[in-house]
């Protein structure tokens, strides 16, 4: 047996399940949002690109449990995602009233960012359906038992949308465990979230339950301390320096802390400047670390939805092959790839991923 057991795929309808919201995302291209008169639009949402990864790079079966309030801008969303590929048919669709004063879409507004220039977002998203998600509105029974999944991923982002999607959380991720689907989770720790909400002492409430019935847990350097309370000695304030000795101390501590968790993964990324940054990943597997080829110096076009493909290239690397050190590389390659181009989720192939996890350069193809 390898790292988990994982069902095989004659007894499911999908290898992965992911449940999160999705936005619509504005994009500025080179600009700025403060003084764009164009923006491209996207979809995007932190559970949702691992799913779209999985399916359009990895292909990958995957679905999408969300809700859109039913308008035009909902429907312009489930159009991006019936073109990535994604099964849409878990999509709660709730009635709009017209103008948003119950239920609505979320609209967030990124900017890349570009040499001293960091990233930029704006989200626009209170009160939306997604957020209004609450136990019992999902039919986790049939998701589980009917239709069946291998995998089901989610995150703190959905965590942290309101009072009652950490419930949503846990309904979802006590029924996986009840038919032995592999649960992972990114704790992408959101201030702007959880500042309404409690903070940051609520985050690390919600996320140590929801923890407990997490398989793979995945996070960048700031989410476990953040989300999970977890310290990292030794780190700078602004993270300029890569201490992966401390990183692993950590490590250690949070496994022997949740002993459920089989792998621990996190992305090791150093800012030098928006454009460049140091990118790796370390992913640990019963006390013993996985370290993924480093990425020095790479140019980065865009780097939101970065750690969302670390995370469906290290799902895909574990499901396929149960190696962690492949699957540390297909997350690192593929979070690197999706970089290189604009909006959330990657527009890499497999066998790109493959060329760039043996040390493939940039020489033209043609
Ligand atoms: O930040 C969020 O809430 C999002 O879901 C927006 C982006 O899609 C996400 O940050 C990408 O990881």
């Amino acid at each position: 047996m390898g790292i988990f057991n994982i069902k095989s795929k004659d007894e499911c309808r999908y290898d992965c399940i992911s449940l999160g919201e999705v936005m619509l995302r504005f994009d500025p291209g080179e600009g700025r949002i403060r003084t764009a008169r164009s923006f491209r639009v996207w979809e995007g949402g932190g559970e949702y690109n691992v799913s779209r990864g999985l399916r359009k790079c990895f292909g990958m079966d995957t679905a999408i449990v969300t809700a859109f309030a039913d308008n035009e801008v909902g429907r312009l969303i489930e159009d991006f995602i019936m073109q990535g590929g994604v099964d849409t048919r878990f999509i709660r669709w709730v009635p709009y009233d017209g103008i948003g004063r119950s239920v609505r879409n979320g609209l967030n507004f990124t900017e890349r960012g570009f040499g001293i220039r960091g990233a930029l977002g704006v989200s626009d998203r209170a009160n939306t359906a997604a957020s209004q998600l609450k136990r019992g509105d999902i039919d986790w029974e049939a998701i589980f038992g009917k239709y069946g999944t291998r995998w089901f991923h989610t995150g703190g982002i959905f965590a942290a949308l309101s009072e009652t999607t950490p419930e949503v959380v846990l309904e979802a991720v006590r029924t996986a465990k009840k038919y032995g689907t592999i649960v992972s989770y990114d704790l992408n720790y959101r201030p702007s979230l959880w500042k309404g909400i409690g903070g940051q002492e609520k985050a690390r409430e919600v996320n140590r339950e929801i923890a407990r019935y997490i398989d793979v847990m995945i996070g960048n350097e700031e989410d476990f301390t953040a989300c999970l309370g977890f310290e990292v000695e030794g780190n700078d304030e602004e993270l300029k320096e890569l201490n992966l000795d401390g990183y692993k101390k950590m490590i250690r501590e949070v496994m022997m802390t949740y002993p459920n968790f089989k792998v621990v993964a996190t992305t090791l990324r150093t800012v030098k400047t928006a454009t460049i940054n140091d990118w790796s990943a370390i992913c640990c597997v019963d006390g013993e670390f996985y370290k993924a080829r480093d990425y020095n110096g790479l140019e980065i076009l865009d780097r939101v939805g970065g750690g969302d493909s670390f995370a469906s290239g290290l799902i895909y690397g574990l499901m396929t092959t149960g190696d962690p050190q492949k699957a540390v590389e297909y997350g690192a390659a593929h979070g690197a790839l999706a970089m290189t181009t604009p909006g959330d989720t990657s527009m890499a192939t497999l066998r790109e991923v493959e060329k760039i996890m043996a040390g493939g350069g940039a020489r033209v193809v043609r």
